[in-house]
């Protein structure tokens, strides 16, 4: 097989439709029959073949990733490096070999996402994030850095439209937020109210960013728990498609911090975000 691309963009675009396409075949191969079976295998054949090609493309840099073991602790940041390599590392890839685990399982749906982020010390952004890119297998795409999708339309068809309070989408539209399926955010439907928006639910934090950088959405919205490599490589490509990504309260996303846990995130339109963070303020306390 051919080297893979130089280039970390272009690189974490191809490993993305490399584990996209072992996770297709998989699918193909055990059915749904056995939905815990179908889970198990996938998490562990995406993150087996994305650390062993990072291991032999990317040797001297440091993976996170859900699927290690000891991934969700919170390390000291003092913590000695044989126990937390990343923390002194200059460049760390933030990756989630299946995001939207309980989707993958599921006949017929095609919100899930392999999530392939690269963490750089000296990146000059808060987040550090320097290239990334969400795979899609199931909608045949796959969304990254080294290219990144045009800015969204700022309208969009009127079949998703509905009597609702005047906004920035566009007159006579409904805001349309893309929402967890299984846990969303107690305040959400209030949220949603305030606004007079839709929500809409889907599977994957990669999905639902996905379909904000297409229009599909307007935005998401997330509280109440997440971990970096859920949100990392879809912030790397919204981002730079010009949208917007910060915590619910405004502030900035960061990774590769001692404690993975990043428990929310909005990312949504620039033109949208100060309707929604005013509306969010509200609802700071609750998760
Ligand atoms: N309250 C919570 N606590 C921890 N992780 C959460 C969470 N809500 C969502 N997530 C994680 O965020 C990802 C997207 O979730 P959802 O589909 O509900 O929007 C999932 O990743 P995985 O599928 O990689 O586990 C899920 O586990
Ligand atoms: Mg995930």
């Amino acid at each position: 097989m051919a080297a893979p691309p130089v280039i970390d963009g272009a690189f974490a675009r191809w490993l993305a439709s490399r584990a996209g396409q072992a996770l297709l075949e998989l699918r193909a191969e055990l059915g749904h029959a056995d939905p815990g079976a179908l889970k198990a295998a996938g998490d562990k054949v995406s993150h087996e073949l994305l650390r062993s090609e990072l291991a032999r493309w990317r040797p001297a840099d440091a993976v996170l990733s859900e699927e290690d073991e000891g991934s969700r602790l919170a390390w000291a940041a003092g913590a000695e490096p044989e126990v937390a390599p990343r923390l002194r590392a200059d460049r760390v890839w933030i990756i989630d070999p299946l995001d939207g685990t309980r989707e993958f399982s599921e006949e017929g749906r095609t919100d899930w996402a392999v999530h392939v982020a690269l963490w750089a010390r000296r990146s000059g952004a808060p987040h550090g994030l320097v290239g990334g890119a969400i795979g899609l297998p199931a909608q045949h795409r796959v969304l990254g850095t080294d290219q990144p999708p045009a800015y969204p339309p700022m309208t969009l068809p009127a079949a998703t439209g509905g009597a609702g309070a005047p906004d920035p989408v566009g007159p006579g539209r409904k805001i349309r937020l893309a929402a967890s399926r299984s846990r969303p955010p107690v305040f959400l439907a209030e949220l949603a109210d305030e606004l007079g928006a839709e929500l809409v639910p889907m599977g994957s934090a990669g999905a639902k960013i996905a379909a904000v950088i297409t229009g599909e959405v307007d935005g998401y919205v997330h509280a109440g728990g997440q971990y970096e490599w859920d949100s990392a490589a879809p912030v790397a490509v919204a981002t730079a498609t010009g949208l917007f990504a910060s915590r619910i309260d405004g502030s900035a996303l960061r990774y590769n911090q001692a404690d993975p846990r990043l428990p929310d995130l909005v990312v949504c339109r620039k033109d949208l975000a100060p309707r929604l963070l005013a509306a969010l303020q509200h609802h700071l306390r609750v998760p």
